[in-house]
Order: structure tokens, then sequence, then C-alpha cells
């Protein structure tokens, strides 16, 4: 190269428009001809291409003989065609709140401004006793105990200073909801037509949830090439579309009993069977592994899981956690649960585990509610207290205070906890000002063999739950990694970059790679090729995407986070596994001691280890089979013997966000409504038939996580019809309706072509190579290594690595070979 005249300095803030950055052409080296005889592939020609490119094509990849092939330079490739057509297919549309066809009886009419005034006094009393109750309770003595699995799950679900706030709010505006649906006899399906008449901006509620309506972006953000750390500002109309501490949305309208808040009953009008009752009922601790996917896969499902959704439980005013069952397990008195945020679950008498240790509770809060988008009146809504978008939150933080307490505020970094050997060995940076609540960080010397060490802390990331098990702190510390990584490789290209710019283009280059991971690597094992063709969810090869419809609302929806992107508990391995270069395992870690225990960490090699296992052990499949690390030692407390149970979790958390059942999913996503338990046999096994009758007494009663957990997998895909129905959605709205997606043309935030094309060559594989002292890897980290997918060295032209040089201002245009 020759050196370019040095481009003007500026911040992030006074830099032109990106539209109007003149940018050099920069000439694409050709892929490789293909060299050996590849067979067709449904039907269609293939060639030899690095496997992360044939990602989307692994079901053909794996069945047919013949695939694994030599790139140009003799190193090992796949065999695939070009990507197929991807289709427009349509995403479901928000239920609307009042149809407009339905009457209202007469006195329903009369609800008028003055009505609403009244009962929203009464919202507030009943907050303020709500109050009184906590307060009553901490005189008594009743409070969570340190290191308790309640303890660690309120840590887990610990709202932001914000959630608190707007929650407050929003109670009043819900039990407003409440008063007047009881006073008024309103009818469930008239609720939404008698209630959305109502602004509360022009009630006596006025000053309740305003700040979303006043929400505001200035043209310096929206023509920002970077997303707001919050989210806001994406969509160009709707500025909170999609911010964190916004409501989830939903595909259909909450099912709750009084129309309101309160959880849906049976369709015979009592109770539904206990949540502990269906989980030991159903949902057992059988082996079955995939035969094909690596544990991987579980693990950066959970990533996204922390990256799109985080739904803090209620809490007391002051911060503190909320005491739902006393501390030897049994059920408070309905006067201390009189604060009305307790959705405790009944644990029968007779339970084959936790009968053995006296309990009949386990305690779960009520999920924060959210204000309303319209700020109108209605049924109750939850927060998200990450940003919706697929945006690495849990990486960078959402909102400005976190994000600024991560960055190291030099050369464009995220603050690090360093390790002696160089950047492939710095941790997360230490969490400050741990809660007295928090069980320890370190491990018990019964576990590790050794007196806790001194420096051992736990991790402090975006998202709050980054060490919540070893695997998913290995991830967060490798995504970490690699936007250090990224932002010193700037920094060589731009010496003149300013901090803030290094941040923000590192972090705009992770959030596509990212991207392309899910949308390349992740999402066609789940939801299968023709699931996402037939909706347009493929990445393109080549040039940019048109897809961005500014109506669509990408908020995550309420389907999924409550159950559907759920399925992966099913997933999850008892052991965490420490595996060493030939891939023998070296140690394995059982999940009940290692929750929010980062101490493995801290050995030098023990990450390396943990991804050589990730990449090796199977995942699980999904069925109606859980660890019993998730489903009677959640959280455990170390030496008590039992923690809280998941599932059950799982299926009181969908009761309480509203969610209707199994039953309307089907029906929704076209395998069509059952209206007798035989009609299940489509999808499931006679045994699994009988054990719902067992436990529901109507069909129409199933729990949606367990219904969907429990299908036969859809074709192609990982999970069953029903919940590739509703996770094909919410993928399509996080695409569609984000303005900063990573392949999109035309906006300020685009990238060029020429650094698309990098972004495109990014694999899993890729970032384990670049940010660990992992060696050899195969090239498609959540397939099982094999023929097609052998492991070769970090240096093979196997695994593509992205050039940055696309990154350089003003560099001169000169076509080279190959990077790799
Ligand atoms: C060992 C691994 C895991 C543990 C210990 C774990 C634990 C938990 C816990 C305690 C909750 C909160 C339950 C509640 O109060 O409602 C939760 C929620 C959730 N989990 Fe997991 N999980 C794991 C893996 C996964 C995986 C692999 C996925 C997805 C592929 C996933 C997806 C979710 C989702 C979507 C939620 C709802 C999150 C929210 O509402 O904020 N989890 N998990
Ligand atoms: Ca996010």
């Amino acid at each position: 190269y020759t050196n370019p005249p040095p481009p003007p300095q500026y911040g992030a803030h006074e830099r032109p428009n990106y539209r109007e950055v003149q940018r050099p052409t920069y000439v694409v080296p050709k892929a490789p001809e293909p060299v050996y005889y590849c067979p067709k592939m449904a039907g269609l020609e293939s060639s030899c291409r690095p496997s992360k490119d044939c990602a989307v094509w692994h079901n053909e990849v794996f069945s047919t003989p013949n695939t694994a092939c030599k790139l140009s330079d003799g190193n090992p490739g796949t065999c695939c065609p070009d990507l197929p057509y991807n289709y427009k297919g349509k995403t479901f549309k928000e239920p609307p709140l009042c149809e407009g066809k339905i009457e209202l009886d007469d006195h329903v009419e009369c609800l008028d401004v003055f009505s609403v005034n009244a009962a929203s006094d009464a919202g507030e009393f009943e907050l303020r006793l709500h109050q009184e109750t906590a307060k009553r309770l901490k005189e008594k003595g009743i409070v969570v105990q340190a290191a308790s699995p309640r303890a660690t799950h309120a840590r887990f679900s610990n709202p932001s200073d914000h959630a608190r706030n707007v929650t407050t709010e929003a109670f009043v505006g819900v039990h407003t909801a409440v008063v007047l649906v009881k006073r008024f006899k309103i009818k469930n399906d008239q609720v939404g037509c008698a209630l959305h008449r109502f602004k509360l901006s022009e009630t006596d509620l006025d000053d309740k949830c305003n700040t979303i309506s006043k929400a505001h972006c200035s043209e310096d953000k929206l023509n920002s090439p970077f997303r707001m750390i919050d989210g806001s500002c994406n969509n160009e109309r709707h500025f909170v579309w999609g911010r964190s501490v916004t409501q989830y949305h939903r595909i259909l309208d909450s099912d709750y009993d009084d129309g309101i808040w309160s959880p849906r009953k049976a369709i015979n009008g009592q109770d539904l069977p206990s949540a502990r009752l269906v989980s030991v009922a159903l949902m057992h601790d059988v082996d079955r592994p995939s035969e094909s996917t690596t544990i991987w896969f579980m693990q950066f499902g959970q990533f996204l899981d922390h990256d799109l959704v985080s739904t803090p439980e209620m809490s007391n005013e002051d911060g503190t956690p909320i005491v739902c069952c006393s501390d030897d397990g049994e059920h408070l008195d309905k006067e201390d649960r009189s604060h009305g945020k307790c959705l405790p679950i009944e644990v029968p008498k007779n339970d084959p585990f936790y009968s053995k240790f006296g309990r009949t509770c386990i305690p779960l809060i009520r999920a924060s509610l959210a204000c309303r988008n319209d700020g109108k009146l209605g049924h109750a809504t939850q927060l998200n207290d990450n940003t919706h978008f697929l945006d690495l939150s849990l990486v960078y933080g959402s909102d400005d205070k976190k994000a600024d307490e991560l960055r190291a505020r030099k050369n464009g970094e995220l603050k690090v906890t360093p390790r002696p050997g160089g950047p492939e060995f710095d941790l997360l940076p230490p969490l400050d000002g741990n809660s007295p609540l928090h069980a320890p960080c370190t491990l018990p010397k019964e576990v590790s063999g050794i007196d806790p060490p001194a420096d051992v802390k736990c991790f402090k990331a975006g998202d709050g739950r980054s060490d919540v098990t070893p695997n998913m702190a290995t991830s967060q510390i490798l995504f970490m990694r690699e936007h250090n990584r990224l932002a010193r490789e700037l920094a060589k290209l731009n010496p003149h970059w300013n901090d803030e710019r290094l941040y923000q283009e590192a972090r705009r280059i992770l959030i596509a790679q990212a991207q392309h991971i899910t949308y390349n690597e992740w999402l066609p094992i789940l939801l299968g090729r023709s699931k996402m063709a037939q909706l347009g969810l493929l990445p393109l090869q080549s040039g940019f995407s048109t897809d961005y419809d500014d109506h669509l609302n990408p908020s995550i929806l309420n389907e999924f986070v409550g159950a559907a992107f759920r399925f992966g508990h099913s997933m999850v391995q008892g052991k965490a596994l420490l595996m060493n270069e030939e891939r023998v395992v070296e140690r394995s870690l059982l999940l009940r001691n290692h929750f929010f225990k980062p101490q493995e960490h801290y050995t030098p090699g023990n990450l390396d280890k943990f991804l050589i296992g990730l990449a090796t052990q199977p995942s699980q499949n999904v069925d109606p089979y859980f660890t019993i690390e998730l489903t009677q030692h959640l959280f455990e407390e170390a030496g008590k013997g039992f923690g809280l149970d998941l599932v059950a979790l799982n299926i009181q958390r969908g009761r309480d966000l509203g969610l209707r059942s199994y039953n309307a999913y089907r029906e929704l996503c076209g395998i069509g409504r059952v209206t007798v338990y035989d009609g299940l046999r489509d999808l499931f096994s006679p045994a699994i038939i009988e054990r719902f009758k067992e436990v529901y007494t109507n069909v129409d009663d199933i729990d949606l996580f367990v219904g969907g957990v429990s299908e036969a997998k859809a074709e192609g895909a990982y999970v069953g019809p029903t919940f590739q129905c509703i996770l094909a959605d919410q993928f399509l709205k996080l695409k569609r309706g984000d303005r900063h997606f990573y392949d999109l043309g035309g906006q300020p935030s685009s990238f060029t072509e020429e650094q698309l094309n990098e972004i495109r060559k990014t694999s899993l594989a890729r970032i384990v190579c670049e940010n660990s002292r992992v060696y050899n890897i195969q090239p498609m980290v959540f397939k099982i290594p094999s023929e097609m997918n052998q492991i070769v060295s970090c240096q093979s032209s196997s695994i593509p690595r992205m050039d940055l040089r696309p990154w350089q201002e003003a560099y001169q245009p000169k076509v080279y070979s190959q990077p790799w």
C-alpha cells in the first residue's frame, strides 16, 4: 500500500453522514474453482466451498454421499449448491386491541373518564397497600436468605433501576384496569374494546408511563451509522420500537382469567394443574443426545437469549427481592402474599423429589410490568430489560450507563481482567459491589479441592447473567475478546481513529458477525432450510438486502420469551466438559456446583478446554426430557441437596405472561386445533398423550411450553412445527424490522459491499480460532466433527478469515490474493 493522505479526524458525533463518505472500490478475489467432482444436492449442481458456506445445507451435506471435497489449495471443503431462492413470507400481525365488531354491554358503554379516574385512585391505593405489606414482611424477618436458590434466581432476574420505576408506574395502570373490570363486570372478550378508549394522558394517570410518548430522536441519532446502545431510534417513526425497558409484543391476545393480569384457569374453571406436577409427570431425565449437533448449538442459543431478552421479576420498592415461600419451603400466609407479586408453585405432597426436603412451595415472582407502547388502558404487558434487537446488548449493555462502565476508554476496547499470556487469556472485568445476598463466586473446597483463590471475582458484562454457567461465561468472554481484537486491528489500519470511533466500528462489525453466524450457521439447524427459504430468512451470498420494513415492529414476543425460545433448556447437558486438543475429556463439571461461579475460568488454559468441549460434546435433543441439574438442582445452595425446577418455572412463567394454551398456537400456525386428545397423534407419541391426559383435564389446557417441547420435530428442524413457527416469525421480525441489519443496503449504517463480503466470511469457528489458544477445530462448530466437517488447523483456508482492509479509510485500491 502507498500511504493515503491522512483523513480528517473527527469524533463520532461530528462525522459526515456515512452515505457521503467516498470509499474506494475494492476488488473481491474470485472464489476458488472446484477441483473435485461434487454430487447434485436437492436436484441442484453443487460446488466445493469452505464448509461454513454450506451450513444452510447441513441436512443434505450430511445425508448425501461424497460431499467432502478439497478446496483449490488442497484444504478440506464441502460440496453444496448456491443458496436457494428466498421467498418473502408473511409475519404474524399483532392481535388488534379491539376488533370493532364487539358490542359492549350497556353498563360497559357507561364507563367514562370519571370512572377511570376513580379506579385509578383505587390503583394508587393498591400500590401503597403492597408497599405496606412489603414493609411488614421485612419487620417480621421474612426476607430472602443469602445464597439460597431464591436469592440466586433473584440475581438472575434482577430488574434495572429503570425497569423498577417503569413497573411501579405500570402497576397502577394495571390495577386501575383490574378495578374497572370488576366494577363494570367487563367480560374478557370486551376488555380491549372497553378499555382501549382511554389514553392514560387524558386521565388522572397522565403522570404515569408518559416517557414513551415523549421519546425523541434527533436527526443525528437517526442518521448515525451506529446503533444507539438502548436500541432506540432504530425505526424512524416509532422511536421506542425495540428499545430496552419496553414491552414485549404478542401474536395472540393474552389469556388472563380476569382479562387483565390474573393467570388463566383450566377450561372447567378450576385451577390449572400445578406447574411442578406437570413437570414431574411429563418431563423426565432421559439421555438422548443429538447425533449431529454439538453443545455449542445450545450455548449459542443461550447467548442469543441473553442478547434478545431479559424479563426481570418484580421487586420491593427498595430493590430487595420479594419472598414468596417461607425459608423451609412452605407457602406464606395469604396476608403475607397480599402484595400480589407472588405466583408460587404448588409442590404436591407426594412429590418424588421435593417431599424428601419437606418442600411444598417453589417461589416465583411475577414478571415486571411494562408501560404500554400505545399509552392506553388495557391488559398487563411485560417488559424486556434488554434491547429487543440482535445487537449484542449482552456484550455492550442495554443502557448508556452500563455501556460506559464496560468501556476501557482506550483504543476502543472493552474492560478486561488481564491474565498473564496476552489478550487470548483476558477474562471479563470483575463485578464489583456484590450484593450480600449473592452466594460466593468461588467454589467450595469440597468441589474444587483447593481453598478459594482470593483473586476470583464474578464477571461483569452487558447482561447480568454472564456467568450463570461456565459456558455462558465462555461465550461472553469470547465475544468480548473479539471486540478488543477488532478494535486493535482497526487501530492499526486507521491510527487516526479515536477511542469512540474504534469502539463503535468494532461494535458494528461484531454485531454483524453475530447476526451472520445466527442466520447462516445457527438458524438453519434450528428451523431447517426450507422453512427459512419459505419466509425469506436465508442470508444472502452477495449484494445487499432490501428487506427492511419500517411498519414491522421488531419487538420480542411474549410467546417467544415465555415458551418457544426456552426450547433450549431441553438441550442442556448436566455436565460441562473440559477437553484437551486431542478431544479427550480432562474433567467434567456438574452444573449444580457451578451456577454463578466462574472460578474455573481463572485457571490458564481452561477457557480453551471449554471451547473444545463445546465443539465436541453433543447437545441433547429437544424433547420432554430435561437434566435434573435444571429440574431439581437449579441454583442449588452448596450442600443443601435441592434447588429450583426450571421446567416448572417455565410453565408458571408462561401463565404469568398470559400465554394462551398450546392448542391456540397450533391453530395459529396452521397445524390445526384439536378437539380431542387423540387428535394429537399427528405430532405426539401415544405415551405422551397418555401423560397429558393424566395431568390436564382438557386438551385446551396444555401449556405452550409443554406442548412445544413434546412435539415431533418438523422436517429438517431441531424443534416441532409449533415452536418452529413462533421462532421463525420472531427471527423474521428481528431481520426485517431492524434498520441496522447487517446486510441491509442504503442505510447510514450499511456496510460497503466489500466490507459486507468480508463479514460474510465470519464463522463461529473463526472467532474461536482468533481469540483462544485452540489451534485445530472443525469449520462448522455447531456440527460434530465428521468427514464433511473435518478438524482442521486454524491456519487453514477451510475456516476463512475476514480481512479488515476494507475498513481502512481511503486506502489505495489493490487486487490481492486470498488473505489466508
Ligand atoms: C444451563 C443452561 C441454562 C440455564 C441454567 C438457564 C436458566 C434459566 C432461568 C433460571 C431462567 C428464568 C426462568 C424464569 O424465571 O422464568 C431462564 C429463562 C430463559 N431461558 Fe434459560 N437457561 C439455560 C439455557 C438456555 C438456553 C440454551 C436457551 C435457549 C436456547 C434458554 C432460553 C431461555 C429463555 C428465552 C428464557 C426467558 C428469559 C427471560 O425471560 O429473560 N436458556 N433460563
Ligand atoms: Ca439485544
